[in-house]
């Protein structure tokens, strides 16, 4: 089996593989076979979460792969996150122990705070898995200063549930106020990254901090609704721009959206639930973009960006 690329996290030195297969919306009724067969197509890193309502089925994936000695446990980064009804200290802990059990593992790779937003609590066993909206469909933000809940993850830690942790959609100025307290920085910051959305600014700040980046939505607006068409977003997969890059190099347009990233030193979590485009996806190490193909593609930013909590409730307003 090839090797891929990994990014070395600073403070343990742990190899995190660059390209993942990330789980949101990965269909229930066939995920585990998907897990399976994505860990049999040379995956090598899980990108869950609390919310995606698939872990115990990535789990029997995952362990059916380890029984038929496709790969042992340590071959396989797992990568799941706390959600926002969580963050209280109390919280932190009783969830995580609940996700590894869905999951059927001892310990996460890597557990990130989903997003710096708190949400009031709600009992998991009357709901799970748990979503944006109380049972009135209303969003109800808490009041849970972040440094408790990177307390209790730094608590996960000590307790061998989590080998590192990290964090998702936060800005620099909230990373750079974890630092003041941390007695564990943040490994990875998990983000929205694509040629519409390039963050630069945040980029930088991430690699001067020693932050490693993983990108979601590298593929960028998918539906109608996702396309930001008053802005002129098209489907990436369909740009002019992509489509001569990808000619060019033989590959398909997804393979060069992914590519870009990697290039920059960040890790991707490409999801598909079609197994042809899971296997085109995972390889994207074995060709190289020129400065001007990584530019071209980098100057089509227009700070679009797919996944803004404000548009759920305003009061959730996390970006500049
Ligand atoms: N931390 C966070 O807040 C967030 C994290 N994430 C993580 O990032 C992962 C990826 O992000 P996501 O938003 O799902 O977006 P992606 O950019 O990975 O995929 C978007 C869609 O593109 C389609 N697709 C995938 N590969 C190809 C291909 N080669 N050619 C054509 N179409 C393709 C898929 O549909 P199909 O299945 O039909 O192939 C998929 O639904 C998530 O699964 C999740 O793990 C995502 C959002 C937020
Ligand atoms: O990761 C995810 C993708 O984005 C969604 C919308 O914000 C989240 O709910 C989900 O957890």
């Amino acid at each position: 089996m090839a090797q891929h690329a990994t990014i070395a996290l600073k403070r343990t030195g742990a190899k995190m593989p660059a390209v993942g297969f990330g789980l949101w919306k990965v269909t229930n009724s066939t995920c585990a076979d998907t897990v399976y067969n994505a860990i049999k197509s040379g995956y090598r890193l899980l990108d869950g979460a609390g919310d995606y309502g698939n872990e115990k089925e990535a789990g029997e994936g995952l362990r059916r792969a380890i029984a038929d000695g496709l790969v042992k446990r340590e071959d396989v980064w797992v990568t799941s996150k706390l959600w926002n009804t969580f963050h209280a200290r109390e919280h932190v802990h009783t969830l995580a122990k609940k996700q590894l059990g869905l999951w059927g593992i001892d310990y996460f790779d890597l557990f990130l705070v989903h997003f710096p937003i708190s949400l009031e609590y709600v009992d998991p066993s009357h709901r799970y898995p748990p979503e944006w909206w109380g049972d009135d469909k209303k969003v109800h933000l808490a009041k849970v200063p972040f440094q408790e809940t990177w307390g209790a993850m730094e608590d996960l830690v000590d307790l061998g549930m989590a080998k590192n942790i990290g964090v998702s959609n936060c800005q620099g100025s909230l990373l750079l106020d974890i630092l003041r307290y941390a007695r564990y920085e943040p490994a990875v910051n998990q983000i929205e990254l694509h040629p519409y959305l390039t963050q630069e600014p945040l980029v930088k700040l991430c690699k001067t901090l020693g932050i490693a980046i993983t990108a979601y939505s590298s593929l960028g607006p998918q539906s109608y609704v996702e396309l930001g068409a008053d802005k002129g977003a098209q489907n990436l997969m369909e740009h002019n721009t992509i489509k001569s890059i990808a000619s060019k190099h033989s590959k398909t347009t997804a393979q060069v959206l992914l590519r870009w990233a990697v290039q920059q030193g960040l890790a991707v979590i490409p999801k598909s639930n079609n197994h042809d485009r899971l296997v085109l996806n995972l390889n994207v190490d074995q060709f190289t973009l020129s400065e001007d193909e990584e530019k071209a593609i980098s100057s089509l930013n227009i700070n679009l960006r797919l996944n803004d909590p404000a548009d759920i409730d305003p009061r959730m307003a996390i970006f500049a």
